[in-house]
């Protein structure tokens, strides 16, 4: 459908928002209808922990939407929204956060909760075999499972990056976490489970809301479109024309969202989308809207639970929108809370030093924060100049005695490049992380035996033109020093065996 014909249907469907916020609890029909992704339901075979009762159904959880500045600065408020109301902004303009009832989940200690949650893993019981959803009285406790659309995300590894932790930083306690390891190869898919089940909750409750919409460098509309596929909603992306790789950019159209490709970069788009959303019945899909944050934040609940509930010592993230160093550090928080761990990380947030408006924001000792114009970096899907989460990340890091660090562009691609060739496969942003860890490390901030998480946000199969550009020698002004190029050889016997003796002459037999 063009753009003008799509555009005419939403105006012509007399639903037009004209209010800041629109109510829908009491529209709310239960719906029986069957959902659209679901894995049949059957008792669960894999499990070993023999599951707690589940919370008694006369305690109900509840959360909702309140001001971040009264979390952040401690203030009590009466200013709240119900999850059913559609909201972006606080009544001063300012980011909302979702509080839980905290009251209602210490009725259950630690043990309980952490057991509940250990039960829960490998189920193929529904909703709980997604790692989001196995927390879903912390995420989104009033939704019917009905309404939830999942792809049983989450439950990402956790891997012991042994030979890179020992061969280059003489760590041995260093993790990645493969988060990009997901149905749609980041871990956007943790956010956007809970966003789209709760626009199916608000269609079904019949919600004038004709579509989600988002501003994306690739990946967070590649999440949007599948889910929405998945549940039959219409997605709209808004995508930085020709600055997101094709692998990112094949996966909404393949997924039948409407793409819109836009000559300005990701800052445009989101100033786009915000404007849009204000004005047409499509809902704001990106971590502006703090839903997208309870479904990240079970993250860092899933890598306390993947430690036996120990807590490590650091926890390094890359960075751009922001909300995902602020979802980690909820995760984190949540736990030290409710009683399952007693202390949380220290949080580092990685930038690219392309895109960096928080490490300049930092290294000015958090006084002066100035949006930028982001330069091209191979990490393009954090080449974000005006971050609409530097509140949150300023929170996280402060109340985690947190450090933001910087990656250049030949920094990132090696680090990746080293990885890689210890058997992993990450993607540019995974290298701006692994670039911070090899900085603190150096720097003696982060010690040999710390137990260290990097957060690895996408996989490294949608980012491999940036891969053959390293590894061909083929990008000005950066020496790629750990380049594996590939040997032409002649299609004969004594050539191929030439071009072997001179390799094997080289490498040690180990
Ligand atoms: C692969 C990847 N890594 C890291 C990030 C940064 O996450 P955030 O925007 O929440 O800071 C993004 C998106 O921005 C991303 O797509
Ligand atoms: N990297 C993101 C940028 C938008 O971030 P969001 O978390 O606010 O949606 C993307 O993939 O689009």
């Amino acid at each position: 459908m063009a753009s003008s014909q799509l555009f005419s249907s939403f105006l012509s469907s007399s639903l037009l928002m004209n209010s800041h916020t629109t109510s829908a609890a009491h529209h709310h029909q239960h719906s029986t209808s069957k959902l659209v992704v679901k894995c049949t339901a059957t008792p669960s075979t894999v499990n070993t922990v023999s599951p707690p009762p589940p919370p008694s159904p006369r305690i109900s959880f509840s959360n909702k939407y309140i001001p971040f500045n009264s979390i952040s600065t401690n203030t009590p408020t009466t200013e709240s929204y119900s999850l059913d109301e559609i909201v972006y902004r606080s009544r001063a303009g300012g980011l909302l956060d979702i509080q839980h009832d905290l009251k209602a989940l210490k009725q259950f200690d630690g043990e309980y909760w952490k057991t509940l949650f250990d039960s829960r893993v490998g189920t193929t019981k529904w909703p709980y075999g997604s790692g989001v959803w196995s927390k879903k009285e912390w995420v989104l406790p009033e939704i019917d499972d009905d309404d939830i659309v999942s792809a049983f995300e989450g439950n990402s590894n956790l891997f012991w990056a042994e030979r890179f932790g020992k061969k280059f930083l003489g760590m041995n306690d260093l993790w990645v976490k493969n988060c990009g390891i997901s149905h749609t190869g980041s871990f956007k898919d943790l956010g956007m489970t809970v966003l789209v089940s709760q626009v199916n909750r608000l269609r079904k409750m019949n919600v004038p809301l004709v579509g989600v919409g988002c501003a994306s460098t690739g990946d967070t509309s590649a999440a949007l479109s599948a889910y929405c596929a998945a549940a039959n909603i219409p997605s709209i992306v808004f995508l930085p024309a020709n600055k997101i790789s094709m692998a990112q950019l094949v996966q909404p159209i393949a997924n039948g969202a409407f793409v819109l490709s836009i000559d300005t970069d990701f800052d445009g788009c989101m100033k786009l989308i915000r404007e849009v959303t204000a004005e047409l019945p499509i809902y704001l899909a990106n971590s502006l809207n703090s839903l997208r944050l309870e479904g990240q934040k079970t993250a860092a609940i899933e890598i306390l639970q993947q430690f036996d509930w120990n807590v490590p010592d650091w926890v390094i993230v890359p960075g751009g929108n922001l909300g995902n160093i602020y979802a980690f550090y909820k995760g984190f928080k949540m736990c030290q809370e409710l009683g399952l761990v007693d202390r949380i990380p220290s949080l580092v947030c990685a930038q690219a030093a392309n895109a960096n408006p928080l490490y300049l924001y930092f290294k000015s000792g958090w006084k002066e924060h100035r949006p930028l114009k982001a330069s091209t970096t191979f990490a393009s899907a954090i080449q974000i100049g005006d971050p609409v989460s530097i509140d949150r990340a300023v929170y996280a890091l402060k109340n985690s005695n947190g450090i933001v660090e910087e990656a250049t562009e030949e920094e990132l691609m090696d680090a990746m490049a080293l990885a890689d060739s210890t058997g992993m496969f990450i993607c540019p942003h995974t290298g701006v992380a692994l670039t911070a860890l090899i900085k603190l490390r150096d720097s003696g901030i982060i010690g040999p035996t710390d137990k260290t998480v990097v957060v690895s946000t996408a996989h490294g199969l949608k980012f491999t033109q940036s891969k053959i550009d390293y590894h061909s020698r083929e990008i000005k002004q950066m020496a790629c020093q750990y380049a594996n190029p590939t040997v032409q050889v002649k299609a004969d016997f004594g050539s191929v065996v030439d071009v072997l003796k001179k390799y094997l002459s080289n490498t040690r037999l180990h």
